[in-house]
């Protein structure tokens, strides 16, 4: 377990050892009728290609505003966030973002929320290559059978797999998860991390996600990172999630979820991060 930040962090399966996304010494500070609120001071950060980066914190504490920042929708007061060594100025398809409440066009099918995503961003593509690349990514999350239904025909895991689906045909170089998982029940919950594990395995793609949930986060992520609490929150410590996760064909993400419950190690991760949640930085309101 990291205890700072700025140390030295031991990957597991380091892909490459170059910074891919640096958040690199950013503060946020929001003007309020009662003058200005400093959300975040000083908060730097170093994602590695390739990495699932899971970031949990008590409500309020600016973990939106964080990855606000990394998606180019708000810009720090201070700072910088850069990606590939490129500062993050707006938003771009290198960056696509996935929030708790699906943001689907609603007059729109499962096929058209995908197919316009993938217009916008590769608009010299053929209609065939389109077309394929839609094919591709809606059967990449199973929703291939569901592809010409609207949003309020679709269950809320289906609308979340469109949302998923959507982000990952534009082929961002990150994809950024806003507590994607949080409307959603117990049971689709686990399936739609297993497909996520799944997708994240083969493609290697970089996630940053914010979630809610320790257990989510010990089962999808390489690093969790712990915010403290505002005003002026900051990273707290990095916890190094140690699992080696199964290779394609070893274990399914169902067979790995039960493996790692069985080791104590996880249970011990567990408890030092609801310790650090709710001992060491109890949100007190
Ligand atoms: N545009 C804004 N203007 C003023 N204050 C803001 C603005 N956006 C967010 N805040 C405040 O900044 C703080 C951090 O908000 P943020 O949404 O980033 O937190 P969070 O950790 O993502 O919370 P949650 O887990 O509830 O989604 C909160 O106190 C919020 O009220």
């Amino acid at each position: 377990m990291q205890t700072s930040n700025s140390s030295k962090i031991q990957l597991k399966e380091p892909i490459t050892r170059e910074p891919f996304l640096v958040i690199d010494r950013v503060s946020k500070v929001y003007p309020t009728p009662n003058g200005l609120y400093p959300v975040l001071e000083d908060v730097s950060f170093t994602v590695y290609e390739g990495e699932f980066v899971c970031v949990i914190g008590h409500s309020g504490c600016g973990k939106s505003t964080l990855l606000n920042m990394v998606s180019g929708f708000n810009q720090p007061s201070d700072g910088e966030v850069r990606l590939r060594g490129n500062v993050i100025t707006k938003p771009g398809p290198d960056r696509m973002m996935v929030f708790q409440n699906y943001a689907l066009l609603p007059w729109k099918t499962a096929y058209e929320n995908v197919y316009l995503a993938v217009k916008t961003a590769f608009p010299n593509k053929s209609k065939a290559e389109k077309h394929a690349i839609v094919e591709e990514h809606l059967a990449m999350v199973g929703l291939s059978e569901a592809a010409h239904k609207r949003p309020h025909q679709l269950s809320g895991g289906m609308k979340q797999r469109v949302a998923i689906a959507r982000a990952l045909a534009i082929r961002p170089e990150i994809l950024i998860l806003d507590e994607p998982f949080g409307a959603l029940d117990a049971i689709t919950k686990e399936e739609l991390q297993e497909e996520l594990l799944a997708i994240w395995r083969e493609h290697k793609i970089t996630v940053l996600m914010i979630t809610h949930d320790i257990d989510e986060a010990l089962f999808l992520a390489d690093r969790l990172v712990m915010m403290t609490n505002g005003p002026a929150a900051n990273i707290g410590e990095v916890m190094n999630i140690p699992f080696s996760r199964p290779s394609v064909g070893e274990a399914t993400p169902a067979e790995y979820r039960a493996q790692i419950m069985e080791d104590p190690q996880y249970y011990e991760l567990r408890n030092h991060a609801l310790d650090f949640l709710f001992r060491r930085f109890a949100h007190v309101e």
